[in-house]
């Protein structure tokens, strides 16, 4: 089975047809073609039908491939799903997440389309929270059914319904921590909002490397200039691959001679440090059980 990656995850205008086409090209590890908010309010039955004709036609080898749905408490939300689901879609992401059974009944719709359909690779749901009651029901969200594999946390929504400016960052702290708990909690993967700024490829950069080193999966994107970027600060260096290997290695011959804790390079190896090497690893696709 393909080993799904989320280093960048590229949003594309759903309503844009060149966009679309292209948007499997640049080396994104995921595509999010969107129906929400990038779309007006007179463009939605636009897109959803450009997507329905377009997705068949993507080239999917090396990218995920995930669309934004319309809230699920709108018509269009529900429309869309019904639209999106027969497509084989690897996910589905959906906005302002507030309640766990709101997603136990999207569901049961995906389950019943599925069935319709004869889907049989289940389609998973990555919930995002970018609302104030979202983060405060984060774990119900994100325990409240298998088929969720991401929660994401949402920037500029938040700002929007915690009433703050863009500046306001430390408004913030609070919401993504607990974002972050719950996804780690429950074992999910968990995607960090874009950096909307285009020409700070700096900022972009610390942007991506804050989120990294908080514990965030990856990143999306809103332009294929920040790819490169996002996709290089959440992969490992070739150093920190070599130095990985090096602590599984010894841990093992160690382990053989019967010894738990070690000094490598001046410091101490046990359990939990090779369980970070064995992360690092993972990310550069190497298997720990080879070494
Ligand atoms: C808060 C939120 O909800 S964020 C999510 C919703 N927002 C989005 O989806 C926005 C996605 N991004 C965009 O629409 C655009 O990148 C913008 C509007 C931000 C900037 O647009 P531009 O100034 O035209 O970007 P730029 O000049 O870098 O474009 C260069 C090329 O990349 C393409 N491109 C730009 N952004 C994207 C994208 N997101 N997906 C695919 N292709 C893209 C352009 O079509 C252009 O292609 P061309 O050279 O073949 O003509
Ligand atoms: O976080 C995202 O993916 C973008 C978004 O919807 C937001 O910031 O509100
Ligand atoms: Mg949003």
């Amino acid at each position: 089975m393909r080993i799904k990656k989320y280093r960048s995850m590229l949003y594309v205008p759903g309503n844009n047809p060149a966009m679309v086409q292209q948007a499997t090209i640049y080396g994104a590890d995921s595509v999010l073609l969107d129906l929400e908010d990038a779309i007006a309010p007179d463009e939605k039955d636009a897109a959803r039908d450009l997507l329905r004709h377009h997705i068949p036609l993507l080239d999917r080898e090396n990218c995920v491939l995930t669309v934004r749905v319309n809230g699920l408490d709108t018509p269009l939300g529900e429309q869309d799903v019904r639209a999106m689901v027969p497509l084989q879609l690897d996910a589905i992401r959906v906005p302002k997440v507030e309640s766990a059974v709101a997603m136990q009944q999207l569901d049961a719709l995906i389950t019943e389309l599925e069935r319709e359909h004869g889907i049989t690779q289940p389609v998973e749901i990555h919930a995002m929270i970018e609302t104030a009651r979202g983060v405060m029901n984060a774990a119900d969200i994100a325990t409240s059914t298998p088929r969720i594999s991401a929660l994401t946390f949402g920037a500029q929504d938040l700002l929007a319904d915690l009433g703050l400016r863009r500046t306001d960052r430390a408004g913030l702290t609070f919401p993504r921590g607990q974002i972050l708990m719950a996804a780690k909690a429950a074992r999910l993967h968990v995607l960090d909002t874009p950096f909307i700024d285009i020409e700070d490829e700096d900022g972009l950069r610390a942007s991506a490397e804050e989120a990294k080193s908080l514990g965030f999966t990856g990143k999306a994107v809103i332009n294929p200039r920040q790819i490169d970027i996002v996709n290089q600060v959440f992969s490992p260096s070739p150093e920190e691959v070599t130095h990985a290997i090096r602590v599984v290695g010894s841990f093992n011959a160690h382990k053989a001679a019967g010894s738990g804790v070690f000094a490598l390079d001046g410091k101490m190896v046990d359990r939990p440090v090779v369980e970070q090497a064995i992360t690092v690893l993972r990310l550069a696709d190497i298997d720990p059980a080879t070494l």
